[in-house]
């Protein structure tokens, strides 16, 4: 098939690169002429694993293009699919101008039927008013189709080319009959849905791992005071097949571009329907809180006094095998520190560059490798579970140290790394392991009144 992308961002790029994967000729456009120059000289503008390999031999097979010329691209095209960013307003709402004005230039490039296929997050019902905006401005006949993204950055390539499950929300025959055909190399579970439950889809599933996350790491902070371990508490609930192990990890909470993002969208999405979704007001909360348990336990340690340490920060992505920072921890984490007087030396094997777009170069002394970020520290605290951090023995970071204190945010180190070592360690619902900080657990009360 002939296919249009439109934004080559985290999720246009991918899908471009599998759906040419596929057979089809695709032609991934997008507004960002620095994109496209570097991924027309080879190059890839994210980082993501396996993905510059998939590029050049769709390139190389001559079924992927990538190009500024949105119009272009469109005439020769059968299927547009739009992946442009939805990043969230003040007040939480998704900010649907970006999808708007590329709608709008899908409309006056138009050269006969087209399927346009909404792949960007859209609360309910923006399918529909998309539609609207085109057919006020092309006499071309058109079907819309809302095919909502599951891919998850740092596993987008599997993710895409095995999926759990394709949705394809549509209301006409002939597109739906394309979107299966399209699909159907990739899945068995396809289902197709109407354009609204589509749509809803994508925030629900959203919003049920985020909710998983915070209740994990809320029961977490509770293992913390009555001497349970999370981890085990985690994989005894895992095997039962109604809950999975899935999304069970507790840390510092959830971040990047999604999770954040189409929580609080979905919040708004209720509220302008006069229903207040309580339940996810509370996963978002508690997410936030989650973030600064890092803080609280730094400060504990230091007896409330952070002015005047140095805290190495090891991972500033939201997750690892990416270089996006879109929402990550870390940016909330190291603000605090820094606005509280706190020498900052920070590391992350790919997303430093981001990171110091967002956060600004200043403030923060930027270090090449783990061990020199943690040489001369008072204490410090891992946000991102890379694998360069993992593989760091722990007798040679207590070497580095000024002071053996380790906050491990992510639950990386097991007992064993610890032994011969005398951190004080701190993880995330895993009070037997804190080391040097043997906290006395308070006798349980028989009966509580809440
Ligand atoms: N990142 C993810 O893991 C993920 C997964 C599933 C769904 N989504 C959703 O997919 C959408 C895209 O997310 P992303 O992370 O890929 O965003 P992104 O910011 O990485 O990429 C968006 C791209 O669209 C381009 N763009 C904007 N307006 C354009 C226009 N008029 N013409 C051409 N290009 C234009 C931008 O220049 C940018 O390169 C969002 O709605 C997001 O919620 C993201
Ligand atoms: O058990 C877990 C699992 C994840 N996380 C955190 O949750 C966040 C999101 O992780 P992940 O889901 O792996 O990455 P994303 O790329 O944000 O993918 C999510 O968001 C995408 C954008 O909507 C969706 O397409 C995916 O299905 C959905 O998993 C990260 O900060 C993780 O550290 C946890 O804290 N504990």
């Amino acid at each position: 098939m002939n296919i249009a992308v439109i934004g080559t961002g985290y999720v246009g790029l991918v899908s471009g690169v599998c759906f040419a994967e596929l057979g089809n000729r695709v032609i991934c456009v997008d507004k960002d002429t620095r994109k496209i120059d570097i991924l027309n000289s080879g190059g890839i503008p994210i980082y993501e694993p396996g993905l510059k390999e998939l590029s050049e031999a769709n390139r190389a097979a001559d079924r992927l293009a990538f190009t500024s010329d949105l119009p272009g691209a469109v005439r020769q095209s059968d299927i547009i699919i739009l992946a442009v960013g939805t990043p969230p307003l003040p007040n939480g709402e998704a900010n649907l101008s970006y999808i708007e004005e590329a709608a709008l230039e899908i409309a006056e490039a138009m050269n006969g039927y087209k399927i346009i296929v909404v792949k960007s997050t859209v609360p309910v019902g923006t399918n529909e008013r998309l539609s609207d905006l085109i057919r006020r401005r092309t006499k071309h006949l058109f079907d819309s189709v809302s095919l909502p993204e599951f891919l998850r950055e740092g596993s987008a390539i599997k993710d895409s080319l095995q999926p759990d499950r394709i949705i394809i929300g549509v209301d006409s025959p002939l597109a739906a009959d394309t979107m299966v055909e399209l699909h159907k190399p990739l899945t068995e579970q396809i289902v197709v849905t109407d354009i609204r439950s589509a749509e809803m889809i994508k925030y629900a599933s959203n919003a049920f791992l985020a909710t998983k996350i915070s209740f994990i790491n809320e029961i977490a902070n509770i293992c913390e005071k009555v001497g349970a371990d999370v981890t085990q508490v985690a994989e005894g609930m895992g095997y039962d097949k109604r809950i999975g192990p899935a999304y069970l990890k507790a840390g510092i909470g959830y971040g990047g571009s999604c999770f954040p993002k189409d929580t609080r969208a979905l919040i708004q999405i209720a509220g302008h329907v006069d229903y207040d979704f309580k339940l996810l007001r509370s996963v978002v909360e508690v997410n936030q809180g989650q973030r600064f348990n890092v803080i609280r336990k730094l400060e504990t340690i230091f007896g409330g006094e952070l002015q005047g340490r140095t805290v190495a920060v090891w991972g500033l992505a939201f997750k690892p095998n990416t270089d996006d920072v879109r929402d990550s921890p870390a940016l909330e984490i190291i603000q605090f520190l820094v606005e509280n007087g706190v020498k900052v030396k920070a590391h992350d094997p790919v997303a430093m560059g981001n990171f110091q777009a967002l956060f600004g170069k200043e403030g923060v002394e930027w270090c090449n490798d783990a061990l020199e970020t943690a040489q001369g520290a008072d204490a410090l605290c891992l946000l991102t579970e890379w694998e360069e951090f993992a593989d760091v023995d722990l007798k040679q970071l207590q070497s580095v140290l000024n002071r053996p204190i380790l906050i491990d945010g992510r639950n990386v180190f097991e007992e064993e790394d610890l032994l011969g070592t005398n951190f004080v360690y701190y993880s995330v619902g895993r009070p037997s392991l804190n080391q040097g900080v043997k906290e006395q657990l308070p006798a349980l009360p028989f009966v509580q009144n809440l």
